[in-house]
Order: structure tokens, then C-alpha cells, then sequence
């Protein structure tokens, strides 16, 4: 089917031919060529050439590129230069930068009564837009931050509302918002501050939650001992607005906490305990970076820049994502074995619920 994407070629070249800028060489004195198939285009540059072919180059073909392809493909961005070989003869066309991508872009799921939804939900597969899902048995835990307003915590409940149908869920709501309504409509057990308590004390008890949790997956780990094959229903942990929980704390309370909640990311992987962290930012403050590593669903919404994605994706040159606009949109990044390990274009569902939440 080579010749359903001749098209795409010639403007690739086309729009490369124009912006490039590389010491007037062109794919008209044969510098260069494009082709193209499902996984992505290759850039074949005929070496040796008067232009260098590293990093640099890479990102600039992926900026001129990503808005040409949108919205028919999402170019998959790469930390560096993806030199691959071609299957030329000749040995000045044997190498290629490769430049994958998805077809099409984000497609934000409306959902015009999210009950319904969730009750005709049959499988394992989390919606997520239009045209991505998630595997449930694949996720270890989720991550999403954002700015104030951004969309987390509609994101969250949005989550929150699909997998109540497959595991049990643990919330901690220190700010006594839409997470505790929602934990009161479905009955759902919610650490929050009902009364008036102290900062520590909080901790402390969403500290003594974990805590269990932790005892759980030592059992469910000697169970494993006893048959690799056990099976264990999902429980999930859902911690609201982290940073603004581990701020204003004694040492030794924040201390504890970081402590349990590192041991159950390292954990809970094999013994399917799930961390579900909300949090403007993943600084320091709010997480260690060993248990960040181990958050295998990364969610950044609102704002995109190589400072705000720096803590939760730090490897990350967001320069020349076509990111979407609007409310709840962002980049979403998925570390299993059935996704792209690059970040992904994000627009949280839009949903409507029977009563506000
Ligand atoms: N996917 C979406 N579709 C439509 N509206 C949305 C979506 N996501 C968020 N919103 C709207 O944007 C506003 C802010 O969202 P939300 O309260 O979830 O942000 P937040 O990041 O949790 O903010 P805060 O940290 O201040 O609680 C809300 O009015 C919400 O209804």
C-alpha cells in the first residue's frame, strides 16, 4: 500500500524543501528523500553531505513536520536523534532518521451520562479519548498534575467513576471537594477533613491508611510465594492534592509518610494496590523521585513547557508537540507494553453526571 502515502511524501519534502534552511541543499539535488508508511516517515539524507546529521536536525524536521501531519498523525516524540538503517545498497542512503508516529490526534470521549456509560463498560480497556484506552491489569500507578483549574480533579472522578466497576478504592481528600462527594454518593471509604483537625494529625491518619495497604500487599506477597499465579482484585489509593498535603508538616510525620507511600509504589505492582497521586506538581516536596519512577501512568494537564513537565516527565523536550487547547487537555504518557513509551496529545473526557458533584 506504498502508494497511499506518496501524498504525504511530496509535502513532506515539499514543506522540508522550504523550511529546512540546510546550506541550500534540497531533495531537488537529491540531499535528501522521504518515505513513508504506517509506523511513520524516514528521512534518508544521501552522506556526505554539507549538513550534520544529529540531534538538531531531528528536532527541526519533527517542528516543521508535527503541524503538517496534524491532524491526520501524532509524531511520537523522541528524546534524540532515532537513526535507523535502510535497506539500501548503496552505502550513501544506508541510514535514516525515522520519525514515528499514530494516525490520527487526540479526540476528546463526551459522555452525555457518565452512569450509563459506566454500566454499558464491559471490558478491561479504561477509556480514555476517543481513540486511546488503557488496559486495566497494565496500569501500576497514575500520576496527574497540573495547575489550579486545569482539569485534574475532573479527570480523576472521571476515572474514578469506571474503576468503582472493577476494584475497591481508598480516597484521601484533603481538601474536602469533589473526591469526598463522590466517595459519599458511592459509599466509598474517604480520609478528609470533616472536622477541623491538625495538619499532622491528617497525615498521620492518611499515613496509618497506607499503612494497611502496605499489610495487605505483604499477605497478597506470601500468597505469591505460596502460587505465582494468585489473582487479587484491584485496590486503588487515591491521594488528592499531594503537595498540598505534605506541605506545613512535622519532619517526621511528612517522613513516615514518604516512607510507606515509596514501599507501596515499589510493591503494589505485582500485588495490584494501585497509588492514584493528584498533585499540581511532582516536586521533591510532594514525591521521592524513586517512588515518581514507579508511576507507570503519567497524566500532565493544563499548561505545557519544559517547566512544568519537568518533574513528572524530566526527560521530556516538549518544544513542537502539537498539544491541544481547551480545558483538560495536555500530554498523557503510558509505560506498558501495548503503548508508544513516548508522551501522547491529551483531552479529558467530558462527562455529565445525574447530580453535580
Ligand atoms: N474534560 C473536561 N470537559 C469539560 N469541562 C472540564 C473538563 N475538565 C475540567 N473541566 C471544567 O474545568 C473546571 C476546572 O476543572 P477542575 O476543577 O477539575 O480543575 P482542577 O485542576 O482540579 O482545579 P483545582 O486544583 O483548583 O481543584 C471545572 O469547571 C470543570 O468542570
Amino acid at each position: 500500500m506504498q502508494e497511499s502515502y506518496e501524498y504525504i511524501e511530496t509535502q513532506l519534502i515539499q514543506s522540508l524543501n522550504l523550511a529546512l534552511n540546510i546550506d541550500n541543499e534540497t531533495s531537488y539535488n537529491h540531499a535528501f528523500d522521504i518515505q513513508a508508511n504506517q509506523d511513520g516517515f524516514w528521512f534518508i539524507p544521501r552522506l556526505p553531505a554539507g549538513f550534520v546529521v544529529d540531534s538538531a536536525l531531528y528536532d527541526k524536521i519533527y517542528r516543521i513536520s508535527g503541524a503538517i501531519l496534524y491532524p491526520n498523525w501524532t509524531l511520537l516524540k523522541q528524546n534524540g536523534a532515532y537513526f535507523v538503517p535502510t535497506h539500501s545498497q548503496d552505502f550513501h542512503t544506508q541510514r535514516a532518521l525515522f520519525f514515528p508516529w499514530v494516525e490520527g490526534n487526540a479526540k476528546r470521549l463526551v459522555i452525555d451520562d457518565i452512569d450509563e456509560f459506566t454500566e454499558k463498560w464491559v471490558n478491561n480497556k479504561l477509556p480514555i479519548m476517543e481513540n486511546l484506552d488503557i488496559n486495566i491489569d497494565k496500569i501500576n500507578h497514575i500520576g496527574i498534575a497540573g495547575q489550579s483549574g486545569s482539569g485534574k480533579s475532573t479527570f480523576l472522578i472521571f476515572l474514578l467513576y469506571l474503576l468503582k466497576e472493577r476494584g475497591s478504592i481508598t480516597i484521601c481528600d484533603p481538601k474536602l471537594d469533589s473526591p469526598s462527594r463522590f466517595a459519599r454518593k458511592f459509599d466509598i471509604p474517604v480520609i478528609a477533613p470533616v472536622e477541623v483537625q491538625n495538619q499532622n494529625d491528617f497525615v498521620s491518619s492518611v499515613t496509618a491508611m497506607l499503612s494497611q495497604h502496605l499489610d495487605l500487599i505483604h499477605d497478597r506477597q506470601r500468597e505469591l510465594y505460596k502460587d505465582p499465579n494468585a489473582k487479587f482484585e484491584h485496590n486503588y489509593i487515591v491521594i488528592d492534592e499531594l503537595l498540598a498535603l505534605t506541605e506545613n508538616v512535622a519532619k517526621n510525620v511528612a517522613g513516615a509518610f514518604q516512607s510507606v507511600i515509596s514501599q507501596i509504589a515499589l510493591l503494589g505492582r505485582a500485588t495490584n494496590v494501585h497509588l492514584i497521586l493528584v498533585s499540581q506538581r511532582f516536586d521533591a516536596h510532594a514525591l521521592s523521585t524513586a517512588t515518581r519512577e514507579q508511576l507507570n501512568v503519567l497524566i500532565q494537564i493544563g499548561n505545557i513547557n519544559s517547566r512544568t513537565t519537568s518533574f513528572l516527565m524530566p526527560d521530556l523536550d516538549p518544544n513542537g508537540i502539537v498539544v491541544p487547547q481547551g480545558i483538560g487537555s495536555g500530554l498523557i504518557q503510558i509505560i506498558d507494553s501495548e503503548h508508544p513509551y513516548q508522551v501522547l496529545p491529551l483531552l479529558t473526557p467530558s462527562f455529565k453526571t445525574k447530580e453535580v458533584l
